[in-house]
C-alpha cells in the first residue's frame, strides 16, 4: 500500500528540489531520519490550509521538512529552524536551499531546542505569533516543546509531531523492542497519553510516515 500511495499520489507531486535533496541525503548514514515524503505531503497542506507565514521548525538534520516548509510559506514567510548541529544542514541541505532561491525565509539557530523556545517566550509578542511547528528532534523532549509551543502558537494554529509510532514499537511489547528503540518507546507512548489527555488541542493520530500527530490548538 505505501508503495502504491507513494508511487501514486506522493512522488508524481514532489517538486524537483525535494527529491534531489531526499536522493543526496539517502548517502548521509544517517538517512533514515529525514521526514517521510508522504508525511511531508500532508505537512505541505496543513501549511497551506492555516496560511502559514510563522513557523517552527525543532531538528532540521539535512533540512527535507525545513525546504519543504520554507517553499510552502509566502516571500515574507519566516521559519526559525533550531538543531544541536548546523553540520548536515550546511553541507547538504543549504546549497539546495540556496538554489531554491528560499534562503531568506529561514531563521536558522545552532542550539538546543529548550532555550531557544524560551528565548522567544521571553518576547510577549511571541505568544500566539506563530502558526505551525513542526517538531522531529529529541523524543525525549517532545512534551517539554509541547508546553512551549501552545504558547507559541495562535489559537487554530497547528503543531505536528513525527515519529509518534516509532517503528509501530507503541503497538507492541516492550519485550519486542529492540534495545536502541526502548528509550523512544516509551517517550512516545508518555507523549501520545498526554496529546490525547490535552484538551487544549484537537488531535489526529496519522499513519504516514513513522506517525505523525497533528495537534491544533483550540484555546
Ligand atoms: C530526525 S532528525 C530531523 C529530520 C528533519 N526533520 C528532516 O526532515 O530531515 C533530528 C534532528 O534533531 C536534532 N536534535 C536532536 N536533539 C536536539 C535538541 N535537543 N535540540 C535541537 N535539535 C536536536 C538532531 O541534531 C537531528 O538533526
Ligand atoms: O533513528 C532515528 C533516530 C532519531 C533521533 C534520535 C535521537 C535524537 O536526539 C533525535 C532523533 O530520529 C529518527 C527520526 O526522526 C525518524 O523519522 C526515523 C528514525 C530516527
Amino acid at each position: 500500500m505505501l508503495q502504491y500511495i507513494l508511487e501514486t499520489s506522493v512522488y508524481p507531486r514532489q517538486p524537483e528540489v525535494l527529491k534531489e535533496l531526499r536522493n543526496i541525503t539517502s548517502n548521509h548514514p544517517e538517512a533514515v531520519m529525514a521526514t517521510a515524503p508522504d508525511a511531508g505531503q500532508l505537512m505541505g497542506m496543513l501549511l497551506n490550509l492555516v496560511n502559514a507565514k510563522k513557523t517552527i521548525e525543532v531538528g532540521v538534520f539535512t533540512g527535507y521538512s525545513l525546504l519543504l516548509t520554507a517553499l510552502t510559506i509566502p516571500e515574507d514567510g519566516k521559519v526559525i529552524a533550531i538543531d544541536v548541529d548546523r553540520g548536515s544542514y550546511e553541507e547538504v541541505g543549504l546549497p539546495i536551499i540556496k538554489k531554491s532561491g528560499v534562503e531568506h525565509k529561514i531563521d536558522f539557530r545552532e542550539s538546543e531546542a529548550l532555550p531557544v523556545l524560551n528565548e522567544l517566550l521571553n518576547h510577549k509578542s511571541n505568544e500566539g505569533g506563530f502558526d505551525f511547528a513542526f517538531v522531529d528532534a529529541d523524543k525525549e523532549n517532545y512534551w517539554n516543546y509541547h508546553e512551549r509551543l501552545m504558547r507559541l502558537i495562535k489559537v487554530g494554529g497547528i503543531i505536528v509531531y513525527d515519529n509518534t509510532l516509532w517503528g509501530g514499537t507503541v503497538a507492541k511489547p516492550e519485550t519486542s523492542t529492540s534495545e536502541w528503540r526502548r528509550g523512544g518507546r516509551k517517550a512516545m507512548l508518555e507523549l501520545n497519553q498526554k496529546l490525547c489527555a490535552d484538551q487544549r488541542v484537537q488531535i489526529s493520530h496519522a499513519v504516514l510516515g513513522d506517525g505523525i500527530t497533528i495537534c491544533r490548538r483550540l484555546y
